[in-house]
């Protein structure tokens, strides 16, 4: 029997609160805008289906969405799908009991897996079709950031599902996906799906994507968003401005996957989104071992802005592939503010 050395493994934790989620969303256990906001949900269907709220289950939606709201502030998804259900939730308690409410939001938040995946399925389609009508080459090569597959959603992912699609079309050459320091969703869990599924993929260090660009004939650079506004700029991982840049001057098309519940029409440029700055620790130590000299100062932002102007490839949505300029005018009566 040959050693092994390594296992790398599946691993399930069992969420049995709001107060569960709330910490696993915190400590990104959980992460990925769609993501956050599913489990944030199911894990207040956890507690209704167990009669939480007693006679009055809209007072403790509401202060449950608020506090799972607040565990990460960049992303929109949590906070749209708070107000969106809590509207619900209100309509609804006007003509049901509490335990007939507490059935009907369930329901309503069961919905989301469903409906996630589907605008998933869409947008990888449609972001698969729009490249390839760009290019007359039988096959392409992506580039992408951080995780956006299914373990940043319901399933399938944003721009991982526009890699996916390519790939049952028979049309990835290759994907190249960045390890995205610090956390290393790219290494941890875009390479695992990647691997998983028989996906041809690449993984470089965030410092090599310029030069990927450079000498590996990338098509596109297609990467997720954390929220989308209304002049197109967009909040993703850290290192996806950056990105666009280098796109920029290899004259390669860059393009952002984000369904409609990850815009936020509400905020007019990229100058009005909060970003998190995270612990010191998630660059100063890896799973607890020290790598940085102790006591150095450390900017850990979770996220940078990418101006609407560097999106050149267009938005991706699951109503189809937008300019920035056009997003507003396609989004509107899908989306209210929020
Ligand atoms: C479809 S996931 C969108 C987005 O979320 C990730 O951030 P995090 O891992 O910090 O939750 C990353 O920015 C993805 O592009």
């Amino acid at each position: 029997m040959t050693l092994e050395a390594i296992r790398y493994r599946t691993a399930y934790e069992e969420l049995r609160s709001v107060q569960d989620a709330f910490e696993a969303i915190k400590c990104m256990k959980v992460r990925g805008a769609p993501a956050i906001a599913i489990v944030g949900c199911l894990s207040l269907a956890v507690e209704l289906r167990a009669g939480a709220g007693g006679d009055d289950p809209v007072t403790f939606i509401r202060e449950s969405l608020c506090h799972l709201t607040s565990a990460r502030p960049t992303a929109v998804n949590m906070g749209r799908a708070a107000r969106e259900l809590m509207e619900f939730a209100e309509n609804e308690s006007m003509e049901k009991n509490s335990e007939q409410l507490r059935e009907s939001v369930i329901a309503w938040i069961e919905d989301m897996l469903e409906r996630d995946v589907n605008d998933n399925r869409k947008i990888g389609n449609y972001g698969a079709q729009h490249i390839l009508s760009g290019v007359p080459r039988a096959s392409v090569t992506i580039l992408t950031h951080c995780n956006t597959g299914s373990l940043a959603t319901a399933g399938y992912g944003t721009a991982l599902g526009v890699v996916r699609s390519l790939h049952a079309l028979s049309r990835l050459k290759r994907v190249y996906c960045t390890e995205t320091r610090p956390y290393n969703q790219g290494s941890r869990l875009t390479a695992y799906e990647a691997v998983a599924e028989g996906i041809p993929a690449t993984l470089i260090t965030d410092s090599m994507a310029a030069l990927t660009m450079r000498e590996m004939d990338i098509t596109a650079v297609v990467v997720g968003a954390d929220r989308v506004v209304a002049n197109g700029d967009t909040a993703n991982k850290v290192g996806t401005y950056q990105l666009a840049i280098a796109a920029k001057h290899h004259g390669i098309p860059f393009y952002v996957a984000a369904p409609s519940t990850s815009c936020d029409l509400s905020l007019e440029s990229g100058r009005d989104i909060i970003i998190e700055v995270r612990p010191s620790e998630e660059l100063t130590s890896i799973n607890g071992v020290p790598i940085a000299a102790p006591g150095i100062e450390v900017w850990n932002p979770a996220f940078d802005v990418t101006p609407h102007q560097l999106i050149t490839g267009g938005i991706i949505t699951e109503l189809g592939v937008f300019l920035p300029s056009e997003l507003q005018a396609a989004l509107t009566g899908r989306l209210t503010a929020l």
